[in-house]
Order: structure tokens, then sequence, then C-alpha cells
């Protein structure tokens, strides 16, 4: 979980921590758009969760999810292959625990697209490497729309997550950050804000006391 001198690091003179960004939202708020431009920027490293929903026309297995049946979310749970796990929806959703294990090793940055429920249990495992990041929609109307548009469930699935978004969106307290996603562009620009701040805090910066030992022992003449 440390990293030694890591590029994405600001400042390059000492180590960092990598740490894990999570993004919740009501479904249609934004955060698949958000995580995958910062995993297209090389921001961060996308968890992959296994779920047991029905692939979506647009969806490649791999990339998006892994669509795995109960029995295999339930197995994969049972051998405690899951860092967290959720019902969303009415499906399984599951976070694998080993690539998160190598990538945070390997002293790299992580993205999660997980509710509100996984959060929880990410949080209280990992407390300390965690940021959260709740997203919320311009308006309930927009919501719907960005839905509709997107056009990759039926209605009657739409009309389910519109429901379950008001339960959701109270949900916002528990975040670290929180962005109202009415400009995307606007909006990314504060999501990169927030992971460069959070990457510059002085408890995941490793190697500080002895830099700082070193400037002070620095001989001008
Ligand atoms: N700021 C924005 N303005 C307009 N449309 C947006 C904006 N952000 C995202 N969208 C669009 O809204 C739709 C929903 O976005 P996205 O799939 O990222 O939502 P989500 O929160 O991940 O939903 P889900 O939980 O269902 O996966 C997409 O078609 C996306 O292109
Ligand atoms: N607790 C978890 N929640 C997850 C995970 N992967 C996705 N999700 C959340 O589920 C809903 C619905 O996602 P969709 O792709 O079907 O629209 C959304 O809130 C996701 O953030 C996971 O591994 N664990």
């Amino acid at each position: 979980m440390w990293s030694e001198v890591v590029s994405a690091n600001s400042n390059p003179v000492v180590g960092r921590r990598g740490l894990i960004l999570i993004l919740s939202s009501p479904s249609g708020a934004g955060k698949t758009t958000l995580t995958r431009n910062l995993v297209d920027d090389k921001a961060g490293v996308l968890s992959i969760s296994v779920t047991t929903r029905p692939k979506r026309p647009s969806e490649i297995e791999g990339r998006h999810y892994y669509f795995i049946d109960k029995d295999e979310f339930i197995a994969m749970r049972e051998r405690d292959e899951l860092l967290e796990w959720a019902e969303v929806h009415g499906n399984f959703y599951g976070t694998p625990r080993k690539p998160v294990e190598r990538t945070l090793a390997a002293g790299q940055d992580m993205v999660f697209d997980i509710d509100y429920q996984g959060t929880r249990q990410v949080r209280q495992k990992l407390p300390n490497d965690v940021v959260t990041v709740f997203v919320l929609p311009p308006s309930f109307k927009e919501l719907k729309a960005r839905l509709e548009r997107r056009a990759e469930d039926p209605p009657e699935v739409i009309a389910k997550r519109l429901v379950n978004a008001r339960v959701e969106m109270e949900r916002w307290v528990e975040y670290d950050y929180v962005i109202v996603n009415e400009d995307l562009s606007v909006s990314y620009q504060s999501l990169k804000a927030i992971q460069a701040a959070e990457r510059l805090k002085r408890d995941r910066l490793v190697g500080l006391p002895e830099f700082v030992q070193g400037l002070l022992s620095e001989n001008l003449d």
C-alpha cells in the first residue's frame, strides 16, 4: 500500500501511499462517465466489479464488469474474494479483492464506482486509504432525462432506479466531497482538484521527515 517515488505525485522527492477514490451517486447522475474520464487520463486504475446484472447492449465483459451468475457470486463471497459487496436495484455487485491489493501494493491509485453500502465497507476496512465523492444531478428532472437519453435500460428498470435514487441521494452526508454534476467538464475539473489535493495530504507522503531533516541539515557555506 506504500509507493516509492511515484510519477503521479507532484512532489517527486518523497514517496506517497496509493489511495482509493470512490465515486457514488444515484443512477444516471454521471459517476461512471467521470470515473471513465479519470481512467482514460491515466489518473487511476479502475476497479472492475463483478455483477449478476444482465449486460447492457454497449457493455463489454471485463471492461465494464465481469458478468457472473448468482451461484458464482455467492461462491466468491464465501471464499472471501470480495473486498465489499451489495445488492443494488435487485442485483448483486462486488469488488474483487485481489486486483485492489495488487494495484495498491504497486503504489498506484484506484478508482471505484460503487454504491453507498459498499463505500461504508471499504471505508471501514481501509480508513486511511479512501477518499469518497458523491455525485448529485442538478435536478431530478435532469436525472430522469439522462437515464432516458442513455437508453440502455428498459422503462421499468429506469422507473425502479428513480425510486431508489431518493434513498441513495440521502447518503450524500457520508461522503468527503460532493459534486453537483451539471456541466461535465466543470465536474471533471473538480474531481481532478480533489484528487490532486488528496495526493498531497501530509499523512499520505512517505519519507517526509527524512526529507525535511535533510533540508535542515543543508549547509549553505
Ligand atoms: N454533466 C452531464 N450533462 C449531461 N449528460 C451527462 C452529464 N454527465 C453524464 N451525462 C450522461 O448521463 C448519462 C448517465 O451517466 P452515467 O452512465 O455516467 O451515470 P451513472 O451515475 O454512472 O449511472 P449508473 O449508476 O446507472 O451506471 C450518460 O448518458 C452520460 O453520458
Ligand atoms: N457496492 C457496490 N456497488 C457497485 C459495484 N459496482 C457497481 N456498483 C453500483 O451499482 C449501481 C448500479 O450500477 P449499474 O452499472 O447497474 O448502473 C451503481 O450505484 C454502482 O455504483 C460494486 O462492486 N459494489
